[in-house]
């Protein structure tokens, strides 16, 4: 196949994996930073140009779209979406999950547990919010925040009323949300892939910090996740129609309760803290991807555009289909990695 990683740096860890992972299985593999992408919008047809000039047809598409580029690279995305390419992915649901309040409400539309949380908007309503999340220490959170900056912990009424103050005046949108004290400064991140758990790792806060992060000095460890904590992950991903999620959830004590669900997690920590090679089964769900996916009618383009269909609707027949390229490329990619990779064979 010849697949497009979408990426502002190729030395990036989980760029440079997938990039790996895509190569011993056979495939063609570019990288190409999406601010390099030209997008033409015209009555001719949607197409990208790189400098000027026409790029070949991708049969898939894997966007690696940080935070500080989501705007540019979510057009650009949409713009393969548009094209009929095969997107892992696509733009309507990395939308969804960049925006932590409207992920939420698209949980709990399905039944998932999250933090009661409360994004208000004027001074008149904080006493009231506050009290829903369960008073203080209640937690502050950027609606777009990542790798833990932009989340904060409130010990006082007064500093919920300073922050949320602060933030307001600053044109930020935030959340208050109810501090889940069990978890101890622990929670659970869980990559799904197409559907499926490929792996798992308990973060631990460094001490004196509730943010469990890797890059906030958090510590991982690879865990075997109980079953209820698994449906809750998968049908979390399905919520947001994301293939490729790394769902996090506190361990409360009324069960799993759903922080976030990021769409280009970062590989390295949960790769090196469980040794399981998750860049392979995104390779690996990605060609059955693209086999089942990569003629679909442009009324399924245009619905799943407007996020109003979702892939467990796909025609039964579509979904199952396998394309002698793809059995091919398995093929070479299975006697190049010698097919040992235990994610690898979880995926296929
Ligand atoms: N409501 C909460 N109760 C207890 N701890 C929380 C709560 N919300 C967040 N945390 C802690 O703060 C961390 C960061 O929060 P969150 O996942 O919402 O932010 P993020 O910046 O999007 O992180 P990521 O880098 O995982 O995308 C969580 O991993 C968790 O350890
Ligand atoms: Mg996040
Ligand atoms: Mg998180």
């Amino acid at each position: 196949m010849r697949v497009l990683v979408l990426s502002r740096n190729a030395s990036l860890y989980s760029t440079s994996r997938i990039v790996l992972a895509a190569r011993a299985r056979g495939h063609d593999v570019s990288i190409i930073d999406p601010l390099d992408f030209q997008i033409v919008v015209s009555r001719g047809g949607p197409s990208v140009l790189v400098g000027g000039a026409a790029v070949p047809r991708f049969d898939i598409v894997i966007p690696r779209i940080g935070a500080s580029i989501t705007n540019y690279g979510l057009a650009v995305v949409r713009q393969f979406d548009l094209m009929g390419v095969p997107v892992l992915n696509g733009a309507v649901s990395i939308a969804r999950s960049r925006d932590k309040l409207r992920a939420l409400q698209l949980l709990t539309r399905r039944k998932l547990e999250v933090p009661t949380t409360v994004c208000a908007r004027s001074p008149a309503g904080v006493e009231a919010a506050l009290g829903l999340v369960g008073g203080c220490p209640a937690i502050i959170k950027l609606q777009q925040g990542t790798q833990g900056i932009g989340t904060m912990i409130a010990e006082t009424p007064q500093a919920v009323h300073s922050l949320l103050e602060t933030f307001w005046a600053m044109g930020q949108d935030i959340v208050l949300q109810e501090y889940v004290r069990e978890s101890k400064g622990r929670d659970l991140r869980v990559i799904v892939v197409g559907g499926r758990v490929i792996a798992c790792m308990r973060r631990v806060a460094k001490p004196g910090e509730f943010r469990s992060n890797l890059h906030r000095g958090g510590t991982g460890d690879g865990v075997r996740l109980p079953r209820t904590y698994r449906s809750v992950a998968i049908r979390a991903a399905k919520a947001m129609g994301l293939e490729v999620a790394g769902v996090d959830m506190l361990e409360s004590k009324s069960g799993p309760k759903i922080l976030e669900i990021n769409s280009s997690p970062g590989l390295e920590g949960v790769e090196r803290t469980t040794g399981i090679d998750v860049a392979g089964a995104i390779i690996s769900y990605a060609e059955t991807y693209a086999a089942t996916h990569g003629r679909i009618s442009r009324k399924l383009v245009e619905a799943r555009l407007n996020g109003v269909i979702h892939e467990e609707r796909m025609p039964r027949r579509i979904a199952l289909a396998t394309s002698p390229e793809v059995r091919t490329a398995r093929r070479k990619g299975a006697a190049m990695t010698n097919g040992s990779s235990r994610a690898g064979r979880a995926a296929s």
